[in-house]
């Protein structure tokens, strides 16, 4: 057991939340930042929660301070790639600018290790074949520039020796707690997973298909989507990677295979047993064709091995978890 607190940043959120139970199941100390501005109280479980901005800060340089926090995880973001097509100064502001302020109080305070939630939008529309952390990064919508400009400010400091880093660039995060006592719970969900997993329940009325004249097999979007438990456990591996004193580094979190948006709701129509209403729409802003990644780094540098690759098993998880929400929720 290790005297440090650990400070999870919008770990009352999805992804956030999975880590932060992990953590608490490791026997870690653990403070939670969250603003609930798209998080839950309640899926925070038994870790202590602050509820507050990243950019506040009076707030964090408290929090750091009361809680001896030696490592940071920074989840805390908005997320959704055509909310920041719409509105890229909320993405600068509330991603970067307080990235900024947090990255600034924990050089202040001594802060240590710095785990930073990516994404796979950092590449923009990638060359032919797998994504590698060396390919270029050109973000294609405000999303992806809020998360790289993060990044840069990551790189900088680890430069001057203010705190060393393990950057996570996270491919399409989908499924749930497989026990599902914690799962995706985002209200007006944009995540194909959830929204097909809505579909299924009668929560919405149908799916959209966005886009089937890409140049991919079904013409549909293809992504790498990575099941949530084997992406929280990588947490766990960078920060007893950052305790080893292991150098700063960025790494893919992704299985290194595509499913067509067709094929993800195939995978969900086997989950629940019958067929989802879909229709067809033009594509949608902001959107690449196709992003897979080349994750062979994350195993070598960190030893993380999924467990959980198979689609149908995303499928059920997220479906278990839709049907918990359903029943405490009926519409
Ligand atoms: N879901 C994915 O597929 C995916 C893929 C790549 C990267 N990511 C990254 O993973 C992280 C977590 O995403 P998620 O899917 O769990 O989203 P989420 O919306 O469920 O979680 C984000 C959490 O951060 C909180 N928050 C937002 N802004 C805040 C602020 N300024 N101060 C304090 N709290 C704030 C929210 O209330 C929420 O609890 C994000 O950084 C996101 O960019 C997600
Ligand atoms: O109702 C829907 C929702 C999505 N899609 C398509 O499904 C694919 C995946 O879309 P979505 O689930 O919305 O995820 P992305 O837009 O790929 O973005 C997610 O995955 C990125 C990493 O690749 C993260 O950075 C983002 O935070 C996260 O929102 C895309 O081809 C979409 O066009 C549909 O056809 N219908």
């Amino acid at each position: 057991m290790n005297a440090e607190t650990i400070l999870v940043t919008g770990g009352a959120g999805y992804i956030g939340s999975h880590v932060v139970r992990q953590l608490r199941e490791a026997g870690e100390s653990v403070v939670v930042l969250d603003d609930l501005s798209t998080g839950f109280r309640e899926a925070v479980l038994d870790a202590t929660l602050v509820v507050g901005q990243v950019g506040d800060e009076a707030l964090v340089e408290r929090v750091l301070a009361e809680h001896a926090v030696g490592t940071v995880m920074h989840f805390a973001a908005r997320t959704i790639v055509p909310e920041s097509v719409a509105d890229p100064l909320r993405y600068y502001g509330n991603n970067t600018a307080q990235t900024r302020s947090l990255l600034e109080r924990c050089v202040k305070v001594g802060v240590r290790h710095f785990v930073f939630s990516s994404t796979a939008a950092v590449y923009g529309i990638p060359g032919d074949g797998r994504v590698r952390e060396d390919s270029p990064t050109q973000p294609i919508n405000p999303y992806g520039s809020s998360k790289l400009m993060s990044e840069w400010m990551l790189r900088d400091l680890d430069a001057i020796g203010a705190l060393r880093h393990v950057v996570l660039r996270y491919f399409n995060v989908a499924g749930s707690d497989p026990q599902a006592r914690i799962g995706q719970s985002t209200k007006n969900a944009t995540l194909l997973f959830k929204v097909a997993c809505e579909v299924a329940l009668g929560r919405r009325t149908q799916l959209s298909v966005f886009g089937s004249d890409y140049p991919t097999p079904d013409g549909t979007g293809v992504r790498d989507y990575i099941h949530v438990e084997d992406l929280a456990a990588a947490h766990l591996q960078a920060l007893h990677y950052l305790r080893r004193g292991g150098a700063s580094t960025t790494l893919n979190c992704g299985y290194g295979h595509g499913y067509s948006v067709r094929e993800v709701i195939a995978a969900v129509e086997r989950a629940h047993g019958a067929p989802l209403a879909v229709l067809e729409q033009p594509r949608r802003a902001g959107d690449p064709p196709s992003l897979v990644a080349d994750a062979s780094r994350a195993g070598e540098v960190l030893g993380w091995r999924p467990r959980y690759d198979d689609i149908d098993v995303i499928a059920r998880t997220a479906l278990a978890w839709e049907r918990r929400l359903a029943a405490a929720s009926p519409s």
